[in-house]
């Protein structure tokens, strides 16, 4: 049978995040890593997520990645398609997110959907198309002075309009508190009226699952994972999906541990302070990094020295003023490839030369540079560690590697430790 559901993510833990709702609602899912070629397998699963480092790409390069990704799954045989974008619509007025879901509607030949980047489980909701984390709006938390993509403006209608030449209205809370059959009116008045874009409202799960059933034929859904959760008992209602025990059955690896994190967003700097308590940790300067100082060696002697006694942290995160001073010296795109380099290159060392096996890593674009050094070509999505987080097992690596990726801004304070503890 072919896959329900294709989906192009546009980072690696988003893809992972996303997996794990589909999952969590029963359907088998498989994230595969990159483009895939033309003569990768189509797994037996449910849905496919295809896992893009594209978020901060030229807007170009992320079209015509994410393009290739979804004429892959079309030819996989998937029918339905979604573009999965961060929870706090990680962007900028160059794009990436108007621009990919533009090119995705055109290659369909679909002329509207949704954007509804909402997850409510992690704080992020949408009211009269105002993005909120928590009880803050998003243009006040610390994503204003995220590195790479800066949020400083809440209203997504004006955000993705100023990323699209399509129109974009707004389907407002009262028309989703009015269900299923409401929100498909309001959908069709505004296809009806040339908008090519819907921001979805949705201030909790029940929303999303009443989202989900009255959207889930669209050609294509964008938005953040929160918007899947309604999917799979869509698909089950429709007869597409059918009753799946042990979707997150993953195999058990054993090995040697370790952390490593280029995150800088608030959540993973409360981790790493909550780790330092009581475990080793090695800060990388990226000022050093650029002197040309050997920082990876410092970092691998540091970590050898330790790793058979216990799991070790390796991160290059700082708080906003620290990174925004290195970003001044070195400039922010040059900044964060060369640290996401060093943090890739000592993680591959990790597990090529000292024996790693269970690798959590902290950090959107850092999980990318991570699992593209390690060679992985997919992953197995076993059970959620935290809200946004599943536990994963690698395929493609020469031995299986329990991984988890974290974005940025997802799990409690004692994450690394608890990840550590529960993923397989
Ligand atoms: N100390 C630092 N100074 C400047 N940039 C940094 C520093 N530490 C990490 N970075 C970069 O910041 C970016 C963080 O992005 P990402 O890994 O996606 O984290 P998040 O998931 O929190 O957004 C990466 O490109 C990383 O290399
Ligand atoms: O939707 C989300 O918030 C996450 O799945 C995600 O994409 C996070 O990205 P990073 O913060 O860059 O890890």
């Amino acid at each position: 049978m072919a896959p329900i559901l294709g989906c192009v993510a546009d980072d690696f833990t988003g893809a992972t995040d996303l997996a794990n709702n589909l999952v969590r609602g029963g359907m088998r899912t498989v994230q595969l890593i990159g483009v895939p070629g033309p003569d990768t397998d189509v797994p037996d699963v449910d849905a496919i997520v295809v896992a893009l480092k594209s978020r901060t790409n030229p807007a170009a390069e992320a079209v015509q990645m994410s393009v290739a990704a979804l004429d892959w799954l079309k030819t996989a045989g998937c029918q339905r398609f979604l573009f999965k974008y961060c929870s706090t619509f990680d962007s900028t007025d160059e794009g990436n997110i108007g621009p990919v879901a533009d090119a995705l509607l055109d290659r369909l030949g679909a002329d509207f959907t949704i954007a509804c980047p909402a997850f409510p489980e992690t704080g992020r909701t949408i009211f009269k198309g105002h993005l909120f984390v928590g009880d803050q709006l998003l243009s006040d938390t610390h994503m204003r002075h995220h590195p790479l993509t800066p949020m400083t403006d809440s209203n997504l209608v004006q955000v993705l309009g100023r990323q699209t030449e399509r129109k974009v209205g707004l389907i407002q809370h009262q028309d989703i508190q009015r269900g299923v059959e409401a929100i498909r009116a309001k959908a069709a008045d505004l296809r009806r009226d040339d908008y090519g874009y819907a921001i979805l409202d949705s201030v909790d799960d029940d929303q999303l699952h009443t989202a989900g059933e009255a959207l889930a034929d669209l050609d294509l859904i964008t938005g953040g994972s929160g918007i899947a959760i309604g999917l799979p008992e869509a698909y089950r209602k429709r007869g597409l999906l059918k009753a799946s025990a042990g979707a997150n059955e993953v195999p058990a690896i054993a090995g040697k541990a370790a952390v490593v994190a280029g995150s800088c967003s608030a959540a993973t700097l409360g981790q790493i302070a909550e780790w330092e308590k009581a475990h080793p940790a090695f800060n990388i300067d990226p000022l050093m990094l650029a002197d040309g100082a050997d920082v990876v060696g410092e970092a691998l002697a540091f970590a050898r020295a330790r790793v058979a006694d216990g799991p070790v942290l390796i991160y290059a995160s700082a708080p906003p003023e620290t990174v925004k001073a290195i970003q001044e010296r070195l400039g922010r795109a040059e900044a964060g490839e060369m640290v996401e380099g060093a943090v890739a290159q000592i993680a591959k060392a990790l597990v090529d030369e000292d024996g790693v096996r269970r690798l959590v890593v902290a950090g959107g674009e850092t999980s990318g540079a991570v699992v593209s050094a390690l060679g992985v070509t997919g992953l197995h999505i076993g059970a959620q560690i935290d809200p946004g987080v599943p536990g994963t097992v690698t395929l493609g690596t020469a031995e299986p590697i329990a991984l988890a990726l974290k974005s940025g801004n997802f799990g409690a304070p004692d994450f690394f430790e608890k990840a550590l503890r529960v993923m397989p």
